[in-house]
Formats: C-alpha cells, structure tokens, sequence
C-alpha cells in the first residue's frame, strides 16, 4: 500500500482495489491544480479569445485554453508547495494533499514547474510569443510577488498580488491577435478591480484562520470595519470600469445595460457586507451573513458579466 493510501485508510481500513487506490491519488494530484478556482480563470481566458478579432484554428484556441488551465493549476501547486506551513494551520486548507501528508512537497514543486514550463512552451509554440510570455508572467505574478512576496507581509497583497489572476483574457486575446490592446487592458482591469471585493468578503469570516496563520489580510490588520469600507471603494470603482467596453467601442449597449444591472445587484450586495451589524470592534453579529452571500454572487457575478461580454460582441459583431 503506498504512503498516501495508507495515510486515508489506515491499517484497520478494508483494502480497496488498486483502481480505488489510484483514484484517490489522481484526486489528490488534481487538487493541488485548485480546479475550482481555475472554472473561472479558464472562463475569463476563453472570453479573451473569443472576443479577439482574427480567426485562429479551433484546435490552436483549445490549446491555448488549455495551456492557460495547466498554467493556473501548476501557479496553484506551486503556491501549495511554498504555503504548506500556513495551510496546515487554517481549517479551510489543512486537509490539502500536502499538509495532510498525502503529496510530498517536493513532488508537488517538481508536478508545478513541469507543468509551468510545458504549459508557456506550448502556448508559443501553438499561439505566438506575446500569449506566452503574458501566460509566464501571470504563473510568475501569482508565485513570486503574490505567494512568496506579498502575502506573508502587506494587507495589500491581493490588490497588487491579484493581477495575476486577471492576465487569463489579455492572453486568450494575445493568443488570437498576437498582441495586448486597449481592449485586453479593458478586460484586465474589470477582474483586476473584481478581485478585492471578492477576496476580502471571503476573507472577513475566515479571519481566524489568516490570524491564525499570521497572514496579514486586511480584517486581520486593519479590522473588520476597514475591511468593509474597502470593499465598497473598489465596488464602487469596479462598476464603473465594467463599462468601459461600451466607452472604447468594443461592446455595444446590450452588454452595458447588463453590466448595470449587474452592477447595481454586485453594489446591493456589497452594501449589505458594508451595512452588517456590528459590535463596535466591527465584529459582524449575523455570523457574516452578508460577506457569505456577497462571496457567492461575486463568482456568479463575474461568470454572468463576461459572458454578456462575450455574447453582445458575438451576437453583434462592429
Ligand atoms: C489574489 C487574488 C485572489 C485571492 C486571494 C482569492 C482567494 C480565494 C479563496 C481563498 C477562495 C476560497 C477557495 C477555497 O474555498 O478553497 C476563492 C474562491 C474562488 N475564487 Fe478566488 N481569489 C483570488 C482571485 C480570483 C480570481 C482572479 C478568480 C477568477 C477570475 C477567482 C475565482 C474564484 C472562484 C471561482 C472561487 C470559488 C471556488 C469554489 O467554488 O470553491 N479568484 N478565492
Ligand atoms: C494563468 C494564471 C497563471 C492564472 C493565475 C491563477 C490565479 C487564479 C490567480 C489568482 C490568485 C488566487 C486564486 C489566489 C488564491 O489565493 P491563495 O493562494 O492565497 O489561496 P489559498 O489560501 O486558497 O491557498
């Protein structure tokens, strides 16, 4: 029996088949590629490349999707492997395949930098340079400034940290055009000013475990109260910055007028976390009701936003 089934099942554990045992494993590898957070950075990368004008073969576009999917994923294992300690220590991630000793750290590092480094090879060699080295940058974003400079030491981490998650349409574009343009910075700034009221809704009711990790994030630093009042400044920014596909032409006014309506709901939610009752230390006294609720709509929000992105500019090419 090897290490990791032996860790699950234990000596007293009836013996499964091997494909049993292999399942598990496979399981426990696809985990450390974050697949769930990865819907969605593929879903921005797709709507990258389909907004992009030119053709490019069918088969080169699912590579390029593709190489952005294992390019997220192997950024993720990377980011297991250095965040062991801390993961070990907060309830959300302590079960993670390496802190619960199931994947050795160093096979996790080996499985994240081969796949980085395919993931960029691949990606120039079917698409062109530009896809490439924008798909390095944002692997080199999320592992180096993110996860080894940032988020161990300023609060501010996820805003400047959390580019790296908005690069996916710039390369999806960048795969088609063999370019960054305006309209690509347009889809980058929307996630990029998306991040912060998603994460640090997140972040207000799992505190503990940052606190306990001793990671800085914004509650943990500068209180709950701060907390919530940033999340409705970049709320308020986000909107805005969400229609500007209408102001440089790329989208038309069908997309707009879902990017309001959008907007005005993501708004309504973010001012129920800012409006929360609270203790005076800015604790919430509704076991974080709101930030829960705003977390969940922001993922749908996004998923809802691009996707009218893409659809006005489909629907109703210029
Ligand atoms: C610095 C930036 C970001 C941070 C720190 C962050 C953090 C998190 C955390 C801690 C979770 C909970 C995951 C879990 O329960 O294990 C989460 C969920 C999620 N994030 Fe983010 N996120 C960031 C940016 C992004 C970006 C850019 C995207 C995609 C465009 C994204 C998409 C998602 C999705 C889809 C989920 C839900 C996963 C699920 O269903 O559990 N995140 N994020
Ligand atoms: C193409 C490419 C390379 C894309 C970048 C991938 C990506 C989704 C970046 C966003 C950053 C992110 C999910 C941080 C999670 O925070 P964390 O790592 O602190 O979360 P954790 O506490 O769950 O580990």
């Amino acid at each position: 029996m090897s290490d990791s089934a032996m860790q699950r099942g234990g000596a007293s554990a009836p013996l499964g088949t091997s494909e049993d045992l292999d399942l598990s494993e496979v399981r426990d590898w696809f985990a450390l590629l974050k697949p769930r957070v990865m819907t969605l950075v593929v879903f921005s990368g797709l709507v990258g490349l389909l907004v992009a004008p030119g053709p490019i073969h069918p088969v080169l576009a699912a590579t390029a999707i593709l190489c952005i999917a294992v390019a997220a994923g192997a950024s993720g294992a990377i980011n297991m492997w250095y965040d062991r300690d801390i993961d070990a220590v907060m309830r959300r991630t302590s079960n993670r395949p390496i802190p619960a000793g199931r994947i050795k750290p160093e096979a996790a590092l080996s499985f994240g930098v081969f796949l980085a480094v395919a993931s960029v090879v691949i990606m120039g060699l079917a698409t062109n340079l530009v896809a490439a080295a924008v798909l390095a940058g944002s692997i080199g974003f999320y592992v180096f400034i993110y996860t080894m400079w940032l988020k161990r030491r300023t609060p501010q981490n996820i805003v400047i940290g959390g580019a790296a998650g908005a690069f996916p349409p710039m390369i999806g574009w960048a795969a088609v055009t063999g370019h960054v343009s305006i309209e690509a910075m347009a889809m980058f700034a929307i996630v990029f000013f998306w991040t912060p009221p998603h994460f640090w809704a997140l972040s207000l009711y799992a505190s503990g475990d940052y606190q306990r990790a001793g990671v800085p994030m914004l509650p943990v630093v500068a209180g709950a109260k701060e907390t919530r009042r940033q999340i409705w400044l970049y709320s308020l920014l986000l909107v805005p910055v969400t229609l500007v596909p209408v102001a440089i032409g790329m989208s038309g006014l069908a997309y707009g007028a879902a990017a309001a309506v959008l907007g005005a709901f993501f708004l309504h939610y973010m001012w129920r976390v800012k409006r929360d009752v609270q203790d005076e230390a800015g604790r919430s006294l509704s076991n974080d009701a709101p930030a829960r609720a705003a977390f969940r709509f922001s993922i749908i929000y996004l998923f809802a936003l691009l996707t009218a992105l893409a659809a006005d500019i489909l629907v109703f090419p210029a």
